[in-house]
Order: structure tokens, then sequence, then C-alpha cells
């Protein structure tokens, strides 16, 4: 065997279904501990079909748990009068302990003034802006699901994040900016890159851990990866196939796992840990409500 054809080397797999089941065991554990079982309600509006399927599956894992769960799945026509209704209800329940409104929301209605609506206590997707404050002054409250999920995927498998360069590909709302929060909060040294970056693969290559959350399929190639890093996929790239179900990418290329040391793969690598994480914040704000 000449050296072109020996086999490349290849990143250790970082599975999430193993870090999720322990991040479930943890849930259920804490669950069982409090006088009342925590209740989480799930808004879904209209069918889209992966909200379907997203909300069926954090229903199904919320009661394996140990958790109460209601859905509350409403016309796509609700209008956001009625949607509001219905949040400061849930606000004022006793009985719930968090509230999840799925996204995207149909067009005519206003995430933000929906979001908003939400009691800080409740929000266990922590997108209110009092749960963005809390983490960027690192003060207790929900923080969104994506992102804490990675922070115990890491630690499960040993992933030191203190003192070491991480550099997060991606901004939104929903996993750049709090994974952000959250690293710098766990002693890391952030860079938050994004489109507008200039030389991209200059500032990636500089990453110990190379986060990337892009929405983009096999955007990170391995030119974008100093060897021995670790690469967390955070993408979730569906590509429809007529009578087949959706084939699913991620943001990093395959070819990766002959450069970086240690890869969560797509499927079966963050998402998990999303659903876990969300069970994880409900068993916390419950445990906090009762404070
Ligand atoms: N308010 C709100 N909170 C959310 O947390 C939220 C949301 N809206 N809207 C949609 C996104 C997406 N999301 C995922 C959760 C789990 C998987 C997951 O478990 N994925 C599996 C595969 C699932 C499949 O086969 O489709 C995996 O990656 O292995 C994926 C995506 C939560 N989201």
């Amino acid at each position: 065997m000449t050296a072109a054809d020996a086999p490349a080397a290849s990143a250790r797999v970082l599975a999430g279904p193993p870090a999720a089941q322990a991040l479930l065991d943890d849930t259920a554990r804490r669950a069982a501990r409090l006088p009342f079982t925590p209740e989480i309600a799930i808004v879904r509006l209209g069918e889209d079909p992966a909200s379907v399927s997203y909300v069926r599956g954090k229903d199904a894992k919320a009661k394996e748990t140990g958790l109460n769960s209601t859905v509350h799945a409403l016309p796509d026509a609700t209008t956001e009068a009625e949607l509001l209704a219905l949040i400061g209800q849930l606000n004022t329940d006793p009985a719930v302990n968090g509230i999840l409104v799925q996204l995207p929301l149909p067009a005519h209605i206003n995430e933000e003034r929906v979001l908003n609506a939400i009691d800080p206590d409740k929000d266990v997707d922590g997108f209110h802006p009092v749960n963005v404050g809390r983490l960027w002054t690192n003060t207790p409250g929900n923080v969104p699901c994506t992102p804490q999920g990675v922070m115990f995927l890491l630690r499960h498998y040993g992933i030191e994040v203190a003192g070491r360069r991480v550099v997060m590909i991606g901004r939104s709302n929903i996993v750049g900016r709090p994974m952000a929060g959250l690293l710098v909060n766990a002693h890391a040294t952030v860079t938050v890159a994004h489109s507008r970056t200039q030389d991209l693969p200059a500032v990636t290559r500089e990453a110990d851990i190379l986060i990337a959350a892009v929405g983009r399929a096999h955007f990170v190639t391995p030119d974008m990866v100093k060897p021995g890093a670790v690469v967390v996929d955070v993408g979730i790239n569906r590509v429809e196939r007529p009578g087949k179900k959706p084939r699913l990418l991620g943001d990093v290329h395959p070819d990766v796992a002959s450069v970086a040391s240690a890869l969560t793969p797509v499927p079966g690598g963050v998402g998990p840990m999303t659903i876990a994480q969300l069970l994880g914040n409900t068993v916390a704000a419950a445990e906090r409500q009762r404070a």
C-alpha cells in the first residue's frame, strides 16, 4: 500500500444519542424529586411537516422522561391576538412550568411580539430578551436549547473549552449568539464569524473547536479546519426527495473527518441534544419557580 491510498485518519464520532440519554436520565431524576410533575406546553401553528414531526418528538420525549406535556395545535389562520391570548393563559396557569412556541411562525404573525409575550421564567427556549440579558450577565435564566445542548455534549465527551480558541460560524439569535455567550461564560476565547467575515478559512483555521451553524449544506471544507480540531456541526439541511423521507445534511463536509480529531454527525449529533435540553430546561424552570 502506498501513502496515497493509505486510509485517511478519521475523527472520533461525537454521537448525540448517548449524551442526550445521559441528559435525559439526569432530567428524569430531577423531575422525580419535585413535589409535582413538571409540565411543558408546546404551541404549534399550521401543518408544516417538519414542525409537526419535531413537536411530536418533543411531546413523546417529555412523556418518556416523566414530564407532563400538552400540545396546542392551532390552525394556520390563527390570528396573532388569539395566539397572544393563549400565551397569556399559559403564563398564568400555575401547572405550566415551560412554554415553547414552535418556530417558524406563519408570515402574518410577528415572531418578536409573540416571543416577548412569554413569561421569561417559563420561556424554556430562552429567546426572551430578559433571558438574553441573563445569559450575557452570566446569571441564572433559561438558555437556548441547542447551544446549551452543545455544551453538554462537549462536557460529556471530555472536551475542555476553558482557555481554548473557539470559532463560531453563524450569528443567529437561536444558535450563534447564545453559543458565544455560553462559551465566554465557560472561559473560552470566542470568535463569531459570519457571511461578512473576510478570509473565513484563515479565521476558522485558528480554532481548537469549530462550531458551524450556517444553514448551508457541506459549507465547512477540510481546508477550513486546523488538523486535530474538534468540529461541531449544528446544521440540519433538509434535502427533499420525491416519495422518500428528506435527507438531512450538515453544514460540515464529510471529508472534514480526515482533518478533525472529533466531529459530530448529522443526523445523530446535536439534534437529539436540543430535545433533551428542552426537557432539562423545563425541569430547571420548575425548580426555580418553586424556589
Ligand atoms: N421554538 C422552537 N424551539 C426549537 O428548539 C426549535 C424550533 N422552534 N423550531 C425548529 C427547530 C429545529 N429543532 C430541532 C430539534 C431536534 C432535531 C433532531 O432531533 N434532529 C435529529 C433528526 C430528526 C429527523 O430525522 O428529522 C438529528 O439531528 O439526529 C432537529 C431540529 C428545534 N427547533
